[in-house]
């Protein structure tokens, strides 16, 4: 972290475990396809059968479909952008997968604009034994092209002006292109308006925060694809609970199952909790209410506050209810009458006995310590 500035874990295992980790399902390719998708640089695990489809990535995902059935036909270039961890590489990825399954032979290149930029600098400085022609005709003779993170390729002159050529030389030709940024194409700081132009011919998508049904289907997708075995209310708590993007997703189970993995004990909720306490998503900053802090336990619980409040006493709610109780008395100086009347009109002597309930079991049960930390980041991140 003092070095990179990025927090990292380590974690040390065998060939044993990481066969374990990641078991090699639904890897296998047909003979000559594994070849042709690492020759165009891609990652064989991003195709359209691994991507889960919601509201948030629907359109992107409908345009790289049509883009892989009729390349450079209908949206050409199709522009992808969203913020990051987002699904934009997965999704440009797949349509190349796609007609490389079609057809091995078809010349696709996948690049960030990084290596874009380093392979162009190199060929000018005749490095590597690639010189600017042999560069050019790399580029240009492709039949589909796949540029990610193009943010950093605009502004950068000579790059931009040879990839300006490049793409008029795949666009006259009705090659595919696909682009992906982190922003639409108005939005990339000093963009000429010869490119801007050009981008705007196609298709530009966005892909959104994925809602909380996308985020259990990702988790199960990712479950199936690597064998896991995982309760619903595991799934459901990260589902809820990590909502930044779906990097951040997938880490968080792989995190959970590798962990229960090396202590040899199933994947539970309170190990999920316990594991997951630093990355869960803040909830948006509000003022330090009981009426936020009883919204907060709700959502948290999957119960809805009409539920919360109400005069029900089945243990699923009851327990919620006594957490909201306690931690209106520990995180505010409201009186607790009030909050027994924010809890559905209880009386005082409720509200006491539903804290000191909590209170007690808190000194010996540790999923719900757990609980009450994660709750009182959410509340006051
Ligand atoms: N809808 C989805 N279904 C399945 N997996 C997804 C989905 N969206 C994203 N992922 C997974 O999330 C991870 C991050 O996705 P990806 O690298 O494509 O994001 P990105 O938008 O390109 O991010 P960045 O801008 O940081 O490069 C990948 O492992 C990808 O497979």
């Amino acid at each position: 972290m003092e070095i990179t500035g990025i927090y990292t874990e380590i974690l040390i295992t065998d060939e044993e475990g990481l066969k374990e980790l990641y078991p090699k399902k639904n890897q296998e390719e047909q003979p000559g396809l594994e070849e042709a998708l690492k020759n165009a640089n891609l990652n064989s695990r991003y195709t359209f059968d691994s991507f889960v489809v919601g509201s948030s990535n629907a359109l992107a995902h409908a345009a790289c479909v049509a883009a892989a059935e009729m390349p450079g036909e209908q949206y050409n270039p199709l522009y992808i952008y969203g913020g990051a961890g987002l699904g934009k590489t997965h999704l440009m990825q797949s349509v190349a997968h796609y007609i490389l399954q079609q057809n091995k032979n078809a010349k696709i290149r996948y690049v960030t604009s990084e290596t874009f930029i380093n392979e162009f600098v190199d060929s000018i400085r005749n490095k590597n034994n690639i010189s600017p022609a042999e560069f050019r005709r790399k580029y240009r003779e492709l039949d589909v092209l796949l540029i990610d993170d193009i943010q950093f390729l605009i502004g950068k002159e000579g790059t931009q002006e040879e990839f300006f050529h490049t793409f008029n030389a795949l666009y006259d030709n009705r090659k595919q292109i696909i682009i992906a940024s982190d922003k639409p194409p108005k939005k990339i700081d000093n963009i000429e308006e010869r490119l801007l132009s050009r981008f705007e011919v196609g298709l530009t998508v966005d892909i959104q925060l994925p809602d909380v049904e996308t985020r259990m289907a990702i988790l199960r997708k990712k479950e199936e694809l690597e064998g896991y075995n995982i309760d619903n209310e595991v799934i459901k708590y990260i589902a809820d609970n990590i909502k930044s993007n779906v990097r951040e997703l997938e880490g968080a189970l792989t995190k959970v199952v590798a962990k229960s993995r090396l202590i040899k004990q199933p994947v539970t909720l309170s190990l999920a909790e316990e594991l997951l306490k630093d990355n869960i998503t803040p909830a948006e900053k509000k003022e330090l209410t009981p009426k936020w802090i009883i919204e907060v336990v709700a959502e948290h619980h999957g119960l809805s506050l009409s539920d919360l409040v109400s005069k029900r006493k089945n243990k699923e709610i009851v327990i919620p209810r006594q957490i909201a109780m306690y931690l209106c008395r520990e995180m505010t100086s409201i009186p607790l009458n009030t909050v027994g009347e924010l809890l559905g009109g209880r009386d005082h002597s409720t509200i006491i006995h539903g804290c000191d309930k909590i209170s007690k079991e808190l000194s010996t049960n540790e999923q719900l310590q757990s609980t009450i930390e994660v709750l009182r980041k959410k509340i006051s991140p």
